[in-house]
Parts: C-alpha cells; sequence; structure tokens
C-alpha cells in the first residue's frame, strides 16, 4: 500500500504544513522528529519512556544491524518492533550514509558498495537489492532507497556521476521493494549544493514514483545558509501530496526553518549524542551540564520545560551525575533532550493547527536572544 499522506493545512504565510501519515504500524503526526534508534535502541531510553516523552516514529540503521546482530536474525526474532519492543512506526534508513561515514575501505562500483565491517574488518557489501531485502526482514514502515550520500565539498563531475548513479540504484531500489508487508519506500534527492542537479534530481524520482521523498546530502558540513538554499529549490519540485523528510537535520534552529520551507519530517542524532556529552537543550539555548556554575544549581534545566527530568531534578544533581559518568546521567540528558526535540514538533502542529505558526516562529527566536538562565 502507498504510505497515504493527509495535507492538512498550509500556513498561510510560509510553506510550512501539517500532515498525517498512516504507517503499517499507526499514524504519525507531522511536522514530527524522529529519535534515532541505531543499534535497534535509541541509546539509555526505555520504549515505554519514548512513548510517554511523546515520541511517534523512530529511526533504525539498516548498516549496524545488518553488521550486528545480522538481520536474519532479527527477522527469526519476529522482527525489529516485537525485538526491540517498540509497537510504533520505524523508519529504516539503508545504509549509504553509514557505509561511507563507518566502512573502511570503501568500493563503489555499479552494483553496490563493497566495505570492511567497522567492527571486525570482515568484508561485506550492500547494494540496492540487499538493502531492500535487509529492511524488509527487519520489519521496516518506511524503507529508504539505498544511494550515496555524497561527502561535502565533492567536484560538480563527482556529484553529476554519483547522482545519476544513485538514481539508477533508486530504481533498482523500487524494483526490489515487496510492497506485500505494508511498508513504503521513499526517494531520496541528492545532487549536492548544485540547484540544476538537486531538480533534476528530483524529477528523476518522481519519474520512478515513490510513496514519500527525501532530501539526503545535507548536514555534512555544510554552512546552514547552504542547506536552507538547497531546501528552498528542492521543496517546491516535489509533490505536495507526498511527504517530505530531510535527513540528519539537525539543530531546533534547523528544525524550525525547515518546517517553515515544507519539510515534514526529520531525524538527527544531535539530541541523544549531545546528551551523552552533557549538552542539554532548552528553550533559551544550550546548556554544558560539567560546567562548575551548576554545581549549586537547584532549578531545572529549563524552568519551561515539564518533562520528568526538570520536574524532579535539579541542575546540581544532573552535574554531579554526569562528573561520576553515571549511566543515569546518560538517561537522564537523552530523555530531557528527546522531550525536548519531540515536544518542539509538538508546538509547530498546534501552532499550524491553530494558525499562527508567523508567531511562533517569532517567539521561538526571541526566547533565545535572552541567552541562557
Ligand atoms: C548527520 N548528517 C547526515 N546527513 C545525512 C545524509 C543521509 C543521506 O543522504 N542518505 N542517503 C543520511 C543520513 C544523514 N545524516
Ligand atoms: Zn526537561
Amino acid at each position: 500500500m502507498t504510505i497515504p499522506f493527509d495535507l492538512i493545512t498550509t500556513d498561510p504565510n510560509s510553506s510550512a504544513r501539517r500532515g498525517r501519515l498512516h504507517t503499517a504500524h499507526g499514524v504519525v503526526e507531522t511536522p514530527v522528529f524522529m529519535p534515532v534508534g541505531t543499534q535497534g535502541t535509541v541509546k539509555g531510553m526505555l520504549p515505554e519512556s519514548l512513548h510517554d516523552l511523546g515520541a511517534q516514529i523512530i529511526l533504525g540503521n539498516t548498516y549496524h544491524l545488518f553488521l550486528r546482530p545480522g538481520h536474519d536474525l532479527v527477522k527469526k526474532m519476529g522482527g525489529l518492533h516485537r525485538f526491540m519492543n517498540w509497537s510504533g512506526p520505524i523508519l529504516t534508513d539503508s545504509g549509504g550514509f553509514q557505509v561511507f561515514s563507518l566502512g573502511k575501505l570503501r568500493k563503489i562500483d555499479e552494483e553496490g558498495v563493497r566495505f570492511q565491517s567497522h567492527l571486525d574488518g570482515a568484508h561485506q557489501i550492500l547494494t540496492p537489492e540487499s538493502s531492500i531485502e535487509i529492511q524488509q526482514a527487519l520489519g521496516s514502515d518506511i524503507i529508504m532507497v539505498f544511494d550515496e550520500c555524497i561527502p561535502y565539498p565533492a567536484t560538480r563531475d563527482y556529484v553529476i556521476d554519483s547522482t545519476e548513479r544513485s538514481m539508477r540504484w533508486a530504481k533498482r531500489c523500487k524494483q526490489a521493494h515487496n510492497r506485500q508487508d505494508g511498508s513504503a519506500l521513499f526517494g531520496i534527492v541528492q545532487g549536492g549544493m548544485h540547484e540544476d542537479l538537486r531538480r533534476k534530481s528530483a524529477h528523476d524520482l518522481m519519474e520512478i514514483g515513490f510513496d514519500g521523498y527525501a532530501i539526503g546530502g545535507l548536514s555534512v558540513g555544510e554552512e546552514a545558509e547552504v542547506m536552507y538554499e538547497v531546501m528552498d529549490y528542492t521543496l517546491p519540485e516535489l509533490p505536495a501530496d507526498r511527504p517530505r523528510y530531510v535527513m540528519g537535520v539537525g539543530t531546533p534552529e534547523n528544525l524550525i526553518e525547515g518546517v517553515r520551507r515544507g519539510v515534514d519530517m526529520f531525524d538527527c542524532v544531535m539530541p541523544t549524542r549531545n546528551a551523552r556529552n552533557g549538552v542539554l537543550f532548552t528553550s533559551f539555548g544550550k546548556i554544558s551540564i560539567k560546567q562548575a556554575q551548576y554545581r549549586e544549581d537547584e532549578r531545572p534545566i529549563d524552568p519551561d520545560c515539564d518533562c520528568y527530568v526538570c520536574r524532579h531534578y535539579s541542575r546540581a544533581y544532573l552535574r554531579h551525575l554526569y562528573q561520576s559518568n553515571e549511566i543515569l546521567s546518560s538517561m537522564l540528558n537523552t530523555m530531557h533532550n528527546l522531550h525536548y526535540y519531540v515536544q518542539l514538533m509538538a508546538q509547530v502542529r498546534q501552532a499550524l493547527d491553530e494558525g499562527n505558526f508567523a508567531t511562533f516562529y517569532k517567539e521561538f527566536y526571541q526566547r533565545r536572544q535572552s541567552g541562557v538562565v
């Protein structure tokens, strides 16, 4: 089944849109932030806690689960939903990004990518067909095509050759995708930071036809302004009645700017990875909890946050846990950061429902002017 996407409203003053995505494991209200669960777990979070803070859909990484424990084992255990006890929708990326950022001695050719596992050096190969097979074995609700996330910077010739190959791979993915399990297949726009190549990639994908469209190849070291430019000229090329997903993005500001330009879905390791490094997101900016200034600070991380952590713990305690390298430090910091990201999107959806996204947008930046309290 194609994933029916209801476009509910488009903001009168911008390209922001409110939508609803129907998946085999439930409905996803958009715009949405998807926590990353790389190895079959959102690090430090119980699935129930994820659900309680408002997470709707999570992301699994094909590269990691393929290497360990193996997609055959996960399938044998009933699929990723059952394996990790997450009953909501799961989107799996195709492995394209990780194989380039983690794999060793990669060799790319028309067939796919040969690499050595970062775990044990074993020689492996990922192809469009095997990536789809792995994602279907995992039981993914939203499957991503296998493509190359082009490094930045790259020569125009490299971008042209790589993007054309990724479009050929996208066609092979569509042919390999078995729709019987109710999963959806999303195409991924590449094209580097070149407007003409991005527009052509979008059109090539629409020729093939997908249930949703992602913008890949961003958040690879480019300036935020370049990221926004790519969104500005790529998003209007995509069909309005299909979900748009920007991969690997981003900071809270990136999410708000993406929403304003018409993005429906985001994923990023920033809230979870920063949490483990003691960096906490708040409505007025970021806090590095290890700083001595928080040693006797009895206030919550964010007075405007109603998460479990902010209702029960002081900055002083969270600093103590971090300094002591306690397991609970990662757990509580992650819970707060994910609550911030997920609730930021809930506030965006509410503003779009109430027709005051413009006011929300202005206030989002005003609160950050005041700086950390
Ligand atoms: C953290 N930055 C970041 N950029 C990404 C790009 C892709 C992509 O183009 N996949 N085909 C995927 C994940 C990403 N994460
Ligand atoms: Zn909080």
